[in-house]
């Protein structure tokens, strides 16, 4: 907000529609006070507790509102609160501001959660807040303008980002096009499904040099880097890490694939592969081979 932006705070705030369902702003709307606010949102700004941001028009820079994020009560909370003026309402552009709060709020390390309580009445503000993707929690008894009530609170937690995990796996394809996959082991996560060969890339380890390293150790063949020529790969959000596996293509080795830790191995045409429970990654993959063998 800048000290330009007051006429248009006056000329929106002042509508008792807007006012009554906010905490703060005085109805009627006095003179002097959209100046007094601005004043106080940067004192609050540079204390730290609060920001309190002007929403404007992309199209046009028009002031059309406020939105804020303050401190709760507790630590690691910060409350989004917000309202525009009537013109603007019905268009998206709440929502598109409440987003955009809590985008910001959470490229801050700090808060965990982002919270707003409105009074119940407020269907469309409890809409907005549900299409920014907050969730109703429970209900807070508090005072609104003077007058105890009891408002519904809602929350998001910041999200949790997954770890990308990268895993480097080949089609061993033989000299009848089929091709070779191995079943988990029991004791191991996703046991009893069938996979590819191969494993996750160590830190400093190359895909290539991965899987050479792996197909040594799970079935006792040497292979060279030069022998793995790169096929597709799979992306696939599991509920712990997103995996991310390069998979190569290898028809030169030496030695015959011999299970080293136990697991059973199975040589399978392309158009067979589905007859095998694989890992859910796994499934375009068996597509894509399919269709190149
Ligand atoms: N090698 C291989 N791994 C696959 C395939 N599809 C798929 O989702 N994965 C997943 C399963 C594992 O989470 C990870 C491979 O890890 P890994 O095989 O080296 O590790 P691991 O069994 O010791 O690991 P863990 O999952 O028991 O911790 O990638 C596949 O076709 N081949």
């Amino acid at each position: 907000m800048t000290p330009a932006d007051a006429p248009a705070i006056t000329a929106l705030a002042a509508s008792w529609e807007v006012a009554r369902y906010t905490q703060r702003i005085p109805h009627p709307y006095p003179a002097g006070a959209a100046e007094a606010f601005i004043a106080q949102a940067a004192a609050d700004r540079a204390a730290g507790h609060a920001e309190v941001f002007a929403v404007t028009r992309r199209d046009d820079g028009t002031f059309i509102g406020n939105i804020g994020l303050e401190q709760g009560d507790r630590e690691g909370e910060l409350e989004v609160g917000y309202w525009l003026g009537m013109p603007y309402w019905g268009q998206g552009f709440a929502t598109e501001a409440v987003k955009g709060a809590i985008r910001h709020a959470f490229s801050f390390e700090v808060p965990r959660i982002v919270f707003a309580e409105v009074h119940p009445d407020n269907v469309a503000s409890c809409r907005v807040l549900e299409r920014a993707g907050m969730v109703e929690t429970g209900r807070v008894q508090t005072r609104l303008r003077g007058t105890p009530v009891e408002t519904v609170r809602y929350e998001i937690a910041r999200p949790v980002a997954l770890p990308t995990l990268l895993v480097a796996a080949v089609a061993l394809v033989d000299a009848d096009g089929r091709v070779l996959i191995a079943e988990r082991p029991p004791g191991k996560s996703m046991a009893g499904l069938w996979e590819f060969p191969g494993g996750k890339v160590q830190p400093g380890e190359t895909p290539e040099a991965a899987l050479v390293r792996e197909l040594g150790e799970e079935l006792g063949i040497d292979t060279a880097e030069r022998c793995l020529a790169p096929l597709t790969f799979a992306s696939h959000r599991y509920e712990s890490f997103h995996l991310l596996m390069p998979l190569f293509i290898c028809r030169n080795w030496r030695g015959t694939p011999t299970p080293q830790e136990g697991q059973r191995l199975a040589w399978v045409r392309a158009n067979r592969l589905r007859d095998y429970p694989m890992p859910p990654a796994d499934e375009p993959l068996v597509a894509m081979l399919r269709d190149l063998l």
